[in-house]
């Protein structure tokens, strides 16, 4: 018989422990596979030899009804008494060498991929699928690997090393997918041609769910439905002022028009000024740290700032929660990786959230962001340390190709502050000039800087990009208005928070814009594109 093809689309890995009350592993299974599994990985960790043969040959007759094949987790044992379809081994198993002689070359054999490494150790190896992950974190497997995230998702992708292997080697992808993030996960990964997803291989959601053949219906809807929001939907155009104005007009007019919700868990220091930042900016904040109402408010929110400046390991349950919660209603979820390069603590904390869902965009100063990078930066506190000195020439380049890196490698919108503020979705990047030296001695500036961006981003989702320039360039515009005459940070902050709610006001932006003091503050951007190679092109600088 020769090895079947298989639909991936749709895998299912069982965990026994994990079912609803009073339900049998069997019924569960046969449900996920009428609301449409296409594959059923059977795990069992605990069962004697046995056990597990009675349980596979159980388990068999159902999927051998639906003629859906059975994959037998680990143990060539028993999928050899078993006659199933396949075997699926991790590192600790059986090499795929030995257990496709003792399988015969009828047989499917997967092999799970938690890095780069194990990818390389493959090449050459007669294997039918890869199991990539964990993409998220999860409780199924509690010594499970560091969460690979988007970025380290992208980074397997990429690797060339997929030329040892067969061409198109189907993959799924494993580790807290769900129906609130298959679609990122798939939107993320796309545009990588050497090799496909094919779909979610998923234990917790469909094992402990009450309904799984509802869910199943569910993720397949997903799987061909439309990807969710991103960000490079909406084509836009910055070639002159002129441009630039009509973009910034567009924007502010559906924040004002909405008033979203902007829900925030940020750091004590600076919820005050935040919440009413965000109220002079055209939203409505709410600031809150339970974790009871984080689905509730996700209901109904426009966007989500997560901040990590006062954040302790205790949070790290809110934090996913919120995050799974936010993606699930395709709210934008602006990440703040307050003091990054401080601290283990802190360096822990940035990984944790971000293997914990999908981040719009990530806002930091240059010390926070090349630590997201992967480099150790000594940060003192919260401050940034700026190394990459000015922001001209080589520099610039540099500063350029920093953010439009972490912004590929995430796939999607990175922000780095200073004094020239730079933004990128990976393929063009922006330094945006203005603001104000007191903004550097006035705390959590910074912070509400993503409170602006959440709250332009909120109701235009689908040009994301262009909702973060226009928050920078108004919020720069703010503070150097709100310098004219004070004396010193203290009355620049009120200043400051009078000016945004001047020019947050649609019409009042437009006005203001077009006036000669603003041409007299001598704003502009410079722009840059990345071609395919990486390499950045000739900027093109815009006078506003
Ligand atoms: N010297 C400066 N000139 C112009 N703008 C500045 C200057 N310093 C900071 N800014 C502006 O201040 C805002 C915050 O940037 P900064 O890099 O200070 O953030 P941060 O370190 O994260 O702040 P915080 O942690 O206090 O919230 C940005 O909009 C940036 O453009
Ligand atoms: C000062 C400070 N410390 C932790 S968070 C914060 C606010 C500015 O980031």
């Amino acid at each position: 018989m020769p090895r079947p093809s298989v639909d991936y689309s749709l895998y299912l890995v069982t965990d026994s422990g994990l079912l609803p009350k009073n339900r049998s592993l069997a019924e569960q299974v046969e449900r996920a596979i009428r609301g449409g599994v296409t594959v059923v990985q059977l795990r069992e960790k605990k069962l004697s030899t046995a056990e597990f043969i009675k349980r596979g040959r159980e388990i068999h007759e159902i999927t051998r009804k639906y003629n859906v094949p059975l994959i037998i987790n680990d143990r060539v044992d028993v999928a050899l008494a078993v006659d199933a379809e396949g075997l699926h081994v991790g590192w600790d198993d059986c090499d795929v060498k030995t257990a496709r002689e003792l399988l015969g070359p009828d047989k499917i054999i997967g092999v799970s991929i938690t890095n780069l490494d194990e990818l390389s150790r493959l090449h050459g190896a007669d294997c039918d699928y890869l199991g990539v992950g964990p993409i998220y974190a999860t409780n199924t497997k509690p010594d499970h690997d560091p969460p690979l995230g988007i970025s380290g998702l992208r980074d397997l992708l990429q690797r060339k090393n997929f030329e040892g292997l067969p061409s198109k080697i189907p993959i799924v992808v494993i580790g807290g997918v769900n129906t609130g993030n298959l679609q990122w996960i798939k939107w993320a990964a796309s545009g990588e041609e050497r090799m496909s997803i094919q779909g979610p291989a998923v234990v917790s959601a469909i094992i402990s769910s009450e309904d799984p053949e509802d869910l199943c219906l569910s993720f397949r809807k997903l799987l061909t439905a439309p990807p969710a929001f991103a960000f490079s939907q909406h084509e836009f155009k910055l070639d002159d002022a002129a441009e630039v104005y009509t973009n910034i007009s567009s924007i502010l007019k559906n924040v004002h028009e909405h008033k979203s919700m902007i829900h925030h868990i940020t750091n004590d220091v600076v919820k005050n000024f935040s919440a009413n930042v965000c109220l002079a900016a055209g939203g409505s904040p709410i600031m809150s740290e339970n974790i009871e109402e984080t689905a509730d408010l996700a209901r109904i929110n426009g966007a989500f700032v997560l901040n990590m400046g006062t954040a302790s390991p205790d949070a790290h349950p809110l934090f996913f929660e919120a995050i799974r919660s936010n993606n699930q209603f395709g709210n934008p979820v602006v990440f703040d990786p307050v003091g990054a390069g401080a601290s283990k603590l802190r360096r822990s904390t940035t990984a944790v959230i971000l293997g914990a869902g999908y981040i719009d965009v990530i806002k930091g100063n240059e010390g926070e962001i090349r630590t997201v990078a992967g480099e150790t930066v000594e940060m003192r506190g919260v401050d940034s340390v700026d190394t990459i000195l000015d922001d001209e020439g080589e520099s610039s380049k540099t500063k350029a190709l920093l953010v439009s890196t972490v912004a590929q490698r995430h796939k999607n919108i990175v922000v780095m502050t200073g004094v020239t503020d730079w933004v990128s979705d990976g393929k063009s990047v922006i330094a945006i000039s203005g603001g104000h030296m007191l903004q550097g001695v006035v705390t959590g500036t910074g912070c509400s800087l993503g409170t602006v961006i959440a709250t332009m981003i909120a109701n235009n989702r689908n040009c994301k990009f262009l909702s973060v320039i226009v928050a920078i360039i108004v919020y720069n515009y703010a503070a150097m208005r709100a310098a004219e005459g004070v004396e010193g940070p203290g009355s620049w902050a009120v200043a400051f928070i009078d000016w945004l709610f001047r020019l947050s006001g649609q019409s009042g932006m437009d006005a203001l814009f077009r006036k000669p003091e603003f041409k007299e503050l001598g704003m502009s951007l410079e722009i840059w594109g990345r071609d395919s190679e990486g390499n950045l092109g000739e900027s093109k600088k815009v006078r506003l």
